[in-house]
């Protein structure tokens, strides 16, 4: 039998501060997040981005000092992404594959100061290095060829894995590219590196002050719709994330956040694996825009939307506000 009113009343344990607190399903702490951060050239260098207002892009001196900041704040892992010059971008995105380009000095610098106090995640697609902004290597009619694009994400993870990084984040939505790289990982020596893959990474609109972060806005013609997944569909982001976790996924990640939370639970639900959300550019902006309105209180709109992410069975988020959230759930 279950009670009913008058015996049962959910407002009872809702009563007082220290009852909420006791029944509260899910936590959100500092350990949850993952820290996305931009990086320039040059030294001492911030360039604040105007789309993203709250975020810069840093050079590798400013890196350091976040990524010290991060292990301060219990931050566990960054998220790294170059923004490329202009004169080192090419229709190949051959930049990426440099020993010594921007993400490579990052990740090595990173690790010079604070060592394996924390992850250091890449992203893997050519986005930041083409000339034409798109993730891949595009024929002449116009359309991202999917074999000839894997070969390069492969020579980049391996890359990023030699500089150090820890975890290998594939966002490029070839097929295959997972395997592949899981592949050439273990040949390398680099059995222990991880692959959290974009699996389910959507052609969305809410991705336009990243492709400012990382410069690529004014670059790319047309749109990525080829690759990433249509934002109608949902049985396709299984078969993606089967076929990821298939390859050697570690874990995998679902994109945007929240206007795609039923993608992170269907996913957890059906394979009970480490699921990760990305709060995306636009929905920082979102929330950012609104407190500029006064339609909404920072503190709480983060803490809110961070809490939805861990609701939903994820086990930890990428977002911009992580530095932000670790200070107020450490305070
Ligand atoms: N591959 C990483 C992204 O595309 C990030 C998108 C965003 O923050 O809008
Ligand atoms: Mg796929």
């Amino acid at each position: 039998m279950i009670a009913s009113y008058p015996q049962a009343r959910l407002r009872r344990t809702r009563a007082t501060a220290w009852s909420r607190a006791l029944h509260r399903e899910v936590l959100i702490t500092p350990a949850d997040l993952i820290w996305p951060l931009f990086v320039t050239e040059g030294s001492g260098v911030e360039q604040p981005i105007a789309s993203l207002p709250g975020v810069s892009r840093w050079s590798v001196d400013g890196i350091v000092a976040r990524a010290r900041e991060a292990v301060d704040l219990g931050i566990p892992c960054l998220a790294l992404f170059p923004n490329t010059q202009a004169e080192r971008r090419s229709d190949d995105g051959r930049e990426a594959l440099n020993p010594d380009n921007l993400m490579c000095r990052a990740i090595k610098a990173i690790r010079d100061a604070c060592g394996d106090a924390i992850g250091i995640l890449t992203d893997v697609a050519l986005d930041p290095y083409t000339s034409h902004g798109q993730d891949g290597l595009v024929n002449t009619a116009g359309y991202v060829e999917n074999d000839a694009t894997v070969d390069v994400l492969v020579g980049q993870s391996l890359n990023q894995a030699a500089a150090g990084a820890d975890i290998i984040a594939p966002s490029d939505m070839m097929d295959g590219r997972v395997g592949a790289i899981r592949d050439a990982l273990e040949r390398d020596g680099h059995a222990n590196v991880q692959i959290m893959s974009y699996a389910a990474k959507y052609a969305s609109a809410f991705y336009g002050p990243f492709r400012d972060a990382v410069g690529s806005r004014g670059l790319l013609k047309g749109d990525k719709k080829t690759y990433q997944m249509d934002p109608g569909n949902a049985e396709e982001a299984l078969r993606e994330v089967e076929l990821d976790l298939a390859e050697g996924a570690d874990s995998v990640m679902v994109k945007p956040g929240l206007p795609y939370l039923d993608i992170a639970v269907r996913v957890k639900e059906a394979f009970g694996v480490p699921v990760f959300a990305y709060q995306v550019s636009g929905e920082y902006a979102m929330i950012e825009a609104a407190v500029a309105a006064g339609a909404g209180e920072r503190d709480a709109l983060v803490l809110e939307t961070l809490l939805a992410f861990k609701r939903a069975g994820c086990s930890g988020v990428l977002t911009y506000h992580a530095a932000h959230a670790a200070r107020l759930l450490g305070a």
